[in-house]
């Protein structure tokens, strides 16, 4: 009944959007209704489409016999009381589904888990909420524990799912948590902190849609291969407008795909790369010790130091980025000049006219524009810094705040690739900048000029069909030509999300940063220009943080911008390391923080994580040999060889195409996602190539959601002494 209701909803929408898309013509107000219908009616029927699978998962039986389905999307009936006939999940109504207990029933007797493949119900769990009945257990607590049980130990697709159907009950608390203010979610490996940030998106959206659809949501993840592996957990979930972005992205238009020493990323992440930022532009703004000769028709003039220096402090003051300053700066310098020439010959003789005839004169001359031009150029950001890695001398001057060392590991020739570090930087430079937007102001003038004359022109001739009855209101009682511009501007059908993508200067009405300890303080310079409403959901474990620019504090990176206005939430429990795995895992945590926990494994997989000692010689092979044996054993799932970043090349790293049966990454790369099977390699060289080795190992011992294997040449290290020791007949 669901889908035939389903499918008549996408029948009369794909009607409704093919009869606006026949209609043209008409006044720019009805096209702009137009353009806004096409968009609504898309993305409905793109929602239909997206909740095909799964559409419902679940019923309630209430106390007074009543009974109500929960799925993807709400669906009501369209006689009588159009009473609800699935209710979106996200709906206060439907809340009981993932917190009652038998403790707490909240009106419940049964919850009802229904599993669907296509349309046909393949399985059906129930839980009857009554204390009499339950029986206490390791998993006390959870919620609808067959269902979750047989979803998290489902083979990999290499995409991530949603959990619509069985989002647990501490979950569900974050994911429904209220809208403003930041939301720190801490929690281990495992625990769902990038499933309930996307869940809480789309509750978000769903709960303040008006107040959000404006300005769009923001979800940034560390990578491209992560943010692949995520992008279709929202569609499920029937919400295709959520910008999914690195904080490299932000910058539009950049490819941040240069590498660098992780020393080098740590530099450029430090809060104080800001000052050295500031002074690297103030740098620009150059007084020459000895003043400036500037050739001018058949005489040089001559500009002392006092000046330029006035004509600096003046462009300063202005308070204006460096770009938006020039023209003030310009003015004085031309001012300066005129003066010069005005007094040579003889002020007493001339009129404000002739002065302003000099001044344009003096404009029109390129050598003069060209000294100015040194003395205060107009700079891109990519200039700024390029010409700021270049010079040792730049450096020298602008970082001051850096040490002789830390100036060094700067140092870098034009003509490299953009690394993602440089990202933030680029983004902050262009903040100290300003846009030199002179054309693009242009252009927008003549556009509303262009606009404004179209608008006049229709209202003009619905003027003219005036019947001239003084009793009937007539569009242009209502409306003028400023109004109707702006009507139609409105009709601009992208969405947020399509809009704020290539705009860098887009506030979000949300923003959910996953990952988040990864975060260097100058990537959340960025983030924090973009939300300034500071309504933001950030997510991450301080255990797992590999980058050197990482955090290990939330307090410290956030309190710059918050101060503790800040609320934290934790979860606790693993949903994809099984026990076995976690135990060992849990060494290693130990070992960056004796007073960690580490989240409790929801399950067993009985298959103990193994390691395997090979000669020096012969690790590609023993890996190869190792990962057929994996395969073979992995039916339909994926498998991932992690190798230190020393091995890439000998490994061939690459290849982020999840989907494939077995990829090869570093650590790194393998941050947030999850494989099957995992094997380890050469543990002992991730735990000594970065001071954050421990946490890399921790990160990579826990991507597996059923097996763990380990190959090294040399001694396994201590803190992995829990594993067993391979044998073909240990399983
Ligand atoms: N309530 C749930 N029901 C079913 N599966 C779940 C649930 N919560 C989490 N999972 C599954 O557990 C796995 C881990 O989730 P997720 O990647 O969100 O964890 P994480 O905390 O972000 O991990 P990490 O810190 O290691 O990146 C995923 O496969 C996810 O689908």
């Amino acid at each position: 009944m669901l889908y035939g209701r389903l499918d008549d909803l996408r029948e009369q929408t794909s009607r409704r959007l093919a009869r606006v898309l026949l209609e043209s013509g008409g006044t720019p107000q009805a096209r702009s209704e137009r353009d806004t219908a096409t968009a609504m009616h898309s993305s409905d029927l793109a929602q239909y489409s997206a909740v095909e699978n799964g559409l419902c998962f679940g019923r309630l039986d209430f106390e007074d016999g009543e009974h109500q389905h929960i799925g993807r999307i709400g669906i009501f009936r369209t006689e009588g009381d159009y009473e609800p006939l699935l209710m979106d999940w996200r709906a206060p109504a439907a809340r009981p589904f993932y917190l009652a207990t038998a403790a707490s029933p909240d009106g419940v007797t049964r919850r009802r888990h229904i599993r669907t493949r296509r349309r046909n119900v393949v399985g059906l769990d129930d839980e009857v909420l009554d204390l009499a009945q339950a029986v206490p257990g390791r998993n006390e607590g959870l919620v609808g524990e067959a269902t979750l049980l047989a979803a998290v130990g489902a083979s990999r697709t290499g995409r991530m799912s949603d959990i619509v159907a069985t989002i647990q009950a501490e979950q569900d608390k974050i994911i429904r948590s209220e809208l403003n203010g930041v939301l720190v979610v801490q929690g281990g490996p495992g625990t769902g902190k990038t499933a309930v940030a996307l869940h809480r998106a789309a509750y978000l959206l769903y709960t303040h849609r008006r107040q959000l659809e404006k300005r769009g949501v923001l979800v940034v993840g560390p990578n491209s291969t992560f943010l692949n592996y995520i992008s279709q957990v929202l569609p499920s979930l029937g919400e295709t407008g959520v910008l999914l972005n690195t904080v490299g992205e932000l910058y539009p238009g950049l490819k941040a795909v240069g590498g660098e020493p992780v020393e080098v990323g740590a530099v450029k992440g430090r809060l104080v790369m800001a000052d050295v930022l500031a002074a690297a532009v103030r740098d620009r703004q150059w007084v020459p010790r000895d003043g400036i000769e500037i050739p001018h028709e058949r005489e040089t003039l001559v500009l002392d130091r006092k000046t330029l220096a006035d004509a600096r402090g003046r462009a300063r003051r202005s308070r204006r980025p460096h770009n938006a300053a020039r023209p003030v700066f310009e003015r004085e310098i031309i001012g300066a000049l005129a003066r010069l020439i005005a007094h040579r010959l003889g002020a007493q003789f001339l009129d404000s006219d002739d002065v302003a005839d000099i001044r344009a004169e003096l404009r029109e001359d390129e050598r003069v524009m060209a000294a100015i031009d040194k003395l205060w150029p107009i700079l891109t950001p990519e200039q700024l810094l390029t010409d700021l890695y270049a010079s040792e001398k730049r450096l020298g001057a602008a970082g001051r705040a850096l040490s002789p060392r830390e100036r060094q590991l700067l140092r870098r020739d034009p003509g490299a690739e953009w690394t993602p570090a440089d990202a933030p930087l680029l983004d902050e430079a262009a903040e100290l900048l300003g846009e030199d937007d002179r054309a693009l102001k242009a252009a927008a003038a003549a556009k509303r000029r262009q606009d404004l004359a179209y608008a006049q022109g229709v209202l003009d001739i619905l003027d003219l069909q005036d019947e001239s009855d003084p009793d009937v209101l007539m569009a242009v009682d209502m409306l003028d030509a400023d109004a109707l511009v702006a009507r139609v501007a409105q009709g601009d059908y992208l969405t947020a999300a399509e809009r704020a993508a290539d705009d860098r200067t887009w506030t979000f009405g949300h923003v959910i940063v996953d990952e988040a300890q990864e975060l260097s303080e100058m990537a959340w310079r960025v983030l924090m220009r973009r939300c300034p409403s500071r309504s933001m959901t950030v997510v991450g474990d301080i255990a797992q943080t590999g980058d050197l620019a990482g955090t290990s504090s939330w307090g410290q990176v956030l309190s710059p911008y918050v101060a503790n206005r800040w609320r934290l939430a934790e979860l606790t429990v693993n949903y994809r390391t099984p026990a076995e795995i976690m135990a060992v895992a849990t060494d290693v945590l130990a070992s960056l923080d004796p007073d960690a926990v580490p989240p409790s494994s929801v399950r067993d997989s009985g298959l103990p994580p193994w390691h395997e000692k090979v000669a020096a010689d012969g690790l590609k092979d023993a890996v190869a040999v190792a990962v057929e044996r994996e395969v073979a054993r992995l039916e339909d799932g994926r498998l991932a060889v992690l190798v230190p970043r020393s091995l890439a090349g000998a490994f061939a790293v690459g290849g982020d195409d999840l989907e494939s049966p077995v990829v090869v990454l570093t650590v790194g790369q393998a941050k947030g996602l999850e494989f099957d099977s995992v094997l380890l390699v050469e543990p002992e060289s991730m735990l000594t190539e970065s001071p954050r080795g421990a946490n890399d190992l921790y990160v990579a011992m826990t991507r597996a959601t059923k097996r763990l294997g380990v190959l090294h040449t040399g001694e396994l290290p201590a803190i992995l002494s829990k594993l067993a020791s391979f044998s073909l007949d240990s399983e």
